[in-house]
């Protein structure tokens, strides 16, 4: 059955119990009328048989005598019984002839007795039905001689109507019964189907609610009940996954969008964020601002006091960005100490937006600068600020990192703690940067020939050469001679120092060995970088070099820088001791420019204070500078080291020093940096019984003469 497919099981199960129960009403209804159609066939055919057999005794003795009215009066004694329709009485002979025959008038009037269908030639006792008659013929015997039939013909319209009725009222029963049945078959229906629709209406509502914490009530313990159970089951297990999946969808996205320290957003977040602003911005022809911080001497806290407290304080950081900002701007860490921070909304007008960004960048740098109290220690710590404008016409999200980055380079170049306004000229000069980076890392891996030392002698109070300082110079193909100046920061920043430093310590302390070789008694000084001379293996580096150019290391020192010191003194007083028992010297580089303390350079193993430059350039100019000078010089006293002045320009700066209690010098005034060639040539002269300064100039002998 087609349909019955898409019925629901409700419907199914009572069209199955009233299919059934008809099924059985309709065969139980066709057994009872047959049963009931042959009881009263037979019950007629009795009573016509007793009429028949009562009908052949009495007429026996007329039938012998001849006697035909006496025949048919009989046969007409059955005129009580309505269904009779015609009898006739034959005598036994040869050609059957009727003896006395009834018709009933009733039948005879409607015209339903046509004797002349009648064949009774064939004259043999018994019955035959056909649908609408019963004919029975009956022997009428004398002395057990068959001397007549009796043929009675009988209606059957009463037996058929009598049968009508009762199949009638039997369908009246079995439709009575069948009313009930389905009655019956809705209540079933209904304590069967329900918990499957209930099951079904559940499934529904979770699934267009997507709500897995619903269940699906259980009325009974049956199979339904069980698969209510299986399935609430299920539905447990789908929400416990879907709660575990939600929950690592949040934990991946907190890792993919959030700084695990801080929980400020992540540079990926940022870059969304700042886009989506940038858009709005277009739209909306607001500017905004984005600010780069990052924080002044951090790797040193972190180097010295430990990565936990430099987490300690990063958080700290994130915390006092977080409640300084407006609810619209967003901070986010997108490094190890730098920050970012998009200030949105600014105003419409350019140059007030750029007031307000500078007022909260200056408001950030102030809070960023007070005191930390971490572990019960007060830290200090400020940052450099880099702002860059953006509004409808501006760059993209990378640029203008790029250019907040550029204007915090420039923040920290001129002195730290300070905000700075990103400018063009800044891309240019981080261009050539990128620039430089290239040339020098093509330079250092496949040209070392653009490299060559300079060499600048180191004269004493006499003006004779006691050493020289090796400098770095690069002859760029194309751009001519770099300044170092220009390209040690570049090397610094991207690592390049190393291969750098290598190639300087290596060339350096060849051509000391050669002058050693020659006889030439100089010393020989080389500048090392901060990082460089803090990278693993350094000291190694430098005994292998030495060993391998077979110099007397006692000639040889090296230039730190102040800034080494601050890292982690222990560590470097560790290695500088180390390479000490080579023979080594140190000296302290760009003296009075840093922050280190008598107490740091008292636990320092070195021989020689350089006074910076920039003391000496403005020593008859700034009072406090030549005030600094003659302080370097007594604490060189105190502390037992040798001193020397770079930058010595003029004849009246070197008096000065001298003067003072300088014990060495070094600058222009005596002679600039030179080819190794030229310096032979200088130390030759002087070997030769000839100073370079007299052999230069007339002023420069009297300097010599201190
Ligand atoms: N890590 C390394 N740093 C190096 C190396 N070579 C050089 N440098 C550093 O680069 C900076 C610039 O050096 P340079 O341009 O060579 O300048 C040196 C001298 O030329 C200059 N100088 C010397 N006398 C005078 C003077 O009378 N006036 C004046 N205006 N300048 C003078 O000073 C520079 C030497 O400085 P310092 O090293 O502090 O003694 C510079 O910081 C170099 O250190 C290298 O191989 N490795």
């Amino acid at each position: 059955m087609p349909g019955l497919h898409n019925l629901s099981v409700a419907a199914k199960i009572r069209w199955m119990i009233v299919s059934v129960a008809a099924f059985a009403l309709l065969l139980t209804t066709a057994i009872s009328v047959s049963v009931e159609v042959n009881n009263t066939r037979n019950a007629l055919l009795d009573r016509v048989q007793i009429l028949s057999n009562v009908i052949s005794t009495h007429v026996t003795a007329a039938l012998s005598f001849g006697d035909a009215q006496t025949a048919t009066r009989l046969l007409q004694s059955m005129d009580f019984d309505a269904d009779i329709i015609h009898a006739q009485i034959y005598e036994i002979a040869e050609d059957a002839q009727a003896f006395a025959s009834y018709d009933n008038p009733d039948f005879k009037a409607a015209h339903e007795i046509d004797s002349s269908h009648h064949d009774y030639s064939v004259l043999e006792p018994g019955h035959d039905f056909t649908l609408g008659r019963l004919n029975l013929a009956s022997p009428i015997e004398l002395d057990g001689e068959t001397i007549g039939m009796l043929c009675i013909e009988v209606s059957l319209a009463s037996l058929w109507l009598q049968i009508l009725r009762y199949l009638l009222s039997s369908l009246a029963i079995l439709l009575v019964v069948l009313f009930f049945v389905y009655l019956l078959a809705r209540r079933l229906q209904r304590r069967i189907a329900g918990p499957f629709e209930n099951l079904v209406q559940g499934m529904k509502n979770i699934s267009a609610s997507n709500d897995f914490s619903h269940r699906i009530e259980k009325g009974e313990n049956d199979e339904v009940g069980q698969i209510i159970d299986n399935f609430n089951e299920m539905i447990g297990q789908i929400e416990r996954s879907n709660l575990q999946i939600q929950a690592k969808n949040k934990e991946v996205e907190q890792h993919a969008f959030y700084d695990a320290l801080t929980g400020l957003p992540n540079r990926r977040m940022l870059m969304q964020q700042l886009s989506k602003e940038l858009n709005r911005c277009s739209r909306t022809f607001k500017t905004g601002a984005l600010l780069y911080l990052d924080l002044d001497h951090f790797k040193t806290i972190n180097d010295s006091l430990g990565h936990t407290t430099g987490d300690m304080l990063l958080k700290e950081v994130a915390h006092r960005l977080r409640s300084h900002l407006r609810k619209g701007d967003t901070p986010a860490r997108v490094g190890g100490d730098e920050f970012v921070v998009i200030l949105t909304d600014l105003d419409e007008n350019v140059g007030v937006a750029a007031e307000n960004a500078l007022s909260v960048a200056e408001a950030l740098r102030k809070q960023l600068s007070s005191p930390y109290v971490i572990e019960e220690r007060r830290l200090h710590s400020s940052p450099s600020i880099g702002i860059a404008l953006f509004h409808h016409a501006n760059d993209s999200a990378d640029d203008l990192i790029k250019q907040a980055d550029l204007a915090m380079y420039k923040a920290k170049e001129d002195g730290r703690n300070l905000v700075q306004f990103f400018a063009a000229d800044m891309q240019k000069l981080a261009l050539r940067r990128m620039h430089i980076e290239e040339d020098l890392r093509h330079a250092l891996e496949s040209d070392p020939n653009q490299l060559e030392l300079h060499y600048q002698p180191q004269v004493n109070h006499n003006g004779e050469i006691f050493g020289a300082e090796a400098l770095i110079r690069w002859n760029h193909p194309t751009n001519g001679r770099i300044s170092p100046e220009e390209f040690i920061p570049v090397a610094e920043v991207t690592g390049l120092i190393h291969p750098l430093g290598k190639w300087v310590l290596s060339h350096g302390l060849q051509q000391l060995s050669v002058w050693q070789s020659k006889g030439l008694n100089t010393q020989l000084a080389i500048n090392i970088s901060p990082n460089q001379f803090l990278q693993e293996g350094f000291l190694e580096t430098v005994t292998e070099a030495v060993k391998t150019c077979g110099v007397n290391a006692e000639r040889f020192e090296l230039e730190i820088t102040e800034s080494v010191i601050m890292r982690d003194i222990d560590e470097v007083v560790e290695l500088m001791k180390e390479l000490k028992t080579l023979g080594i010297k140190f000296s302290i580089d760009d003296f009075g420019t840093g922050y280190s303390s008598l107490q740091y350079l008292t636990k320092l193993p070195i021989s020689k204070l350089k006074i910076d430059k920039s003391f000496i350039n403005d020593l008859f100019t700034d009072p406090n500078d030549a005030a600094i000078v003659n302080t370097i010089i007594a604490m060189t006293k105190h502390l037992g080291v040798a001193v020397i002045a770079e930058g010595v320009e003029t004849l009246e700066e070197a008096n000065f020093l001298f003067e003072n209690g300088c014990d060495a010098f070094q600058g222009y005034y005596y002679d600039r940096p030179m080819p190794a060639t030229d310096m032979e040539g200088r130390l030759l002269q002087q070997k030769a019984g000839f100073t370079a300064i007299e052999a230069d100039t007339g002023e420069a002998a009297s300097a010599g003469g201190h």
